[in-house]
């Protein structure tokens, strides 16, 4: 009896499941029928049916990329069309599996009424494929729900904060800041086309790039288009999508400058890549003034193709470099006044020595501090500072390397570098090396073989020694106490 019973639950799942697979084949081919044949094939076939749990049923795509695509484009008609052709299914859940796509789209095709679609010629569609599946490898971003939401504007508006004015120059940004400059005043001159800027994380490539579009636009008459580089793909792939290409190209072939922030994340996207090249070419020969900005120059971006390095490289490379203190402390002075708050010199010259990678959260750490002045209706204080930016000055603490602490060392008591390392050992050369050594062992966590090797190949037991010799010399010589602390001080910013 028992038995009879659940072979009958058998029979009426295995019913479900086939009703299931019949109701998706003509949920296929009515889709098939809507969309069209390529859209078909690049979006809906990759689909892989899943199981019905009550009245949902599961839909996978293999890549994240292509799910949010399929639930911007399609899920709402996915929907409707379930609840078409089955009374049970009410909801449609689109999930991400990467193991579950060919054996049903094959399934799919074997028992489809349509004739079989050839696999994909190494076409357009194809290549963009590949570029959707390298974003999905390394990006966190989803993709906008709508295409529409990339499809109605061509380019994001400009930053008005962003200006020539608002930008502060120092030695590390001059020469950047003079080509930017440059362009804006003369869009398209001889030698300044294609503008490349690039340069670290936060260091004002795109505040440069938004200050030559703000310019150039405040003359009017000038049509600009500034856009990151990922932004620029998710247009050409919605055109695609859309199979509105020749706008897309005519929209961007008609701009007087076109400016692509972050360059480097089209490494990888072939098909992107080669748009952007005919779009370049295009501009270029038309007299038309193109701005790039990249964390590399165009020779070390490896992973773009060699024409379009080359094309890159043709006009202005300006490097933005490293900020120094000095620039920090303008860059400090210039936002804290600004601001009206007023911050005492000695909080400036902390946060300009602390922080010194980049611009954005140097930033970050003054207007935090501003804020929390305001809120609590107290002025800056160095004390104040340190408490509020606790956290984020932990983490900005200045990792020491060997090599720092040997030429510090040596400046300070006037030897050769290479008498770190050298055999020498007259007292004059053979202490400076000690306290080095013993700064590296204080300053760094590499281990004392590792110290030795960098001190020309010395053995562990001679750092060792050297450690110990400078301590006990610092306790009977206040005069080499203060020397060693005032390195370390140094040392540590
Ligand atoms: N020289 C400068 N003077 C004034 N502000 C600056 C300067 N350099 C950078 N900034 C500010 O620092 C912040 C980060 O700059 P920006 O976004 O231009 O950096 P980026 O080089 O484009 O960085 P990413 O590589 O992250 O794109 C912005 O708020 C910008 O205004």
């Amino acid at each position: 009896m028992e038995k009879a019973q659940s072979q009958d639950a058998a029979l009426a799942s295995s019913d479900t499941a086939s009703s299931l697979k019949i109701s998706w084949l003509r949920i296929c081919e009515r889709l098939k029928n809507e969309v069209g044949d390529v859209e078909y094939r690049m979006w809906i076939q990759r689909i892989t049916l899943g199981p019905l749990d009550e009245d949902e049923i599961t839909l996978y795509l293999p890549e994240r990329f292509l799910r949010d695509w399929v639930r911007g484009q399609y899920g709402q008609r996915l929907q409707t069309l379930w609840r078409e052709e089955s009374h049970t299914v009410q909801h449609v859940e689109l999930r991400v599996d990467k193991k579950a796509q060919r054996s049903s789209n094959a399934e799919r095709e074997a028992s489809s009424s349509t004739p079989k679609t050839t696999p994909f010629d190494p076409d357009i569609q194809t290549l963009v494929k590949e570029d959707i599946a390298a974003l999905d490898r390394e990006t966190t971003t989803t993709l906008p729900s709508s295409v529409n939401e990339v499809r109605n504007d061509l380019a994001v508006p400009l930053d008005r904060r962003f200006t020539f004015d608002n930008f502060v120059v120092g030695k590390p940004n001059e020469f950047a800041y003079a080509c930017a400059g440059r362009v804006a005043d003369h869009p398209a001159s001889p030698g300044f086309n294609p503008l490349f800027l690039y340069g670290g994380v936060g260091l004002g490539k795109t505040h440069l790039m938004h200050a030559i579009g703000l310019k150039l636009m405040s003359r009017g008459n000038i049509s600009v288009a500034y856009m990151s580089a990922e932004k620029f793909m998710y247009r050409f792939i919605a055109s695609m999508q859309s199979k509105s290409q020749m706008e897309f190209k005519e929209q961007l072939r008609s701009v007087d400058v076109l400016m692509i922030d972050d360059l480097q994340f089209l490494i990888g996207k072939n098909s992107t890549q080669e748009e952007f090249f005919h779009t370049f070419n295009a501009l270029v020969d038309a007299g038309r003034q193109i701005i790039v900005s990249a964390d590399k120059s165009p020779s070390d971006l490896s992973g773009l193709e060699d024409r379009l390095r080359t094309r890159l490289g043709c006009g202005m490379v300006a490097d933005i470099h490293a900020t120094t203190f000095e620039l920090r402390i303008s860059i400090l002075e210039a936002k804290a006044k600004a601001s009206g708050t007023p911050v005492p010199p000695k909080v400036l010259e902390y946060l300009a020595h602390k922080i010194t990678t980049n611009v954005r959260e140097l930033e970050g750490a003054l207007n935090r501090l501003i804020a929390h002045a305001d809120l609590v209706g107290r002025p800056v204080t160095l004390e104040s500072t340190q408490d509020v930016l606790k956290d984020m000055l932990k983490a900005h603490e200045r990792r020491v390397t060997i090599d720092e602490i040997q030429r510090k060392v040596a400046e300070h008591f006037n030897i050769r570098l290479t008498d770190m390392s050298s055999a020498r050992r007259a007292r004059a050369v053979a202490r400076p090396r000690q306290i080095a050594m013993y700064l590296a062992k204080q300053l760094t966590s590499r281990s004392l073989p590792e110290i030795g090797r960098k001190f020309g190949n010395r053995d562990h037991t001679t750092v060792m020694h050297a450690v110990s010799r400078v301590s006990e010399l610092m306790e009977q010589d206040p005069g080499l106490a203060e020397s060693v602390e005032l390195l370390r001080h140094m040392l540590e910013g």
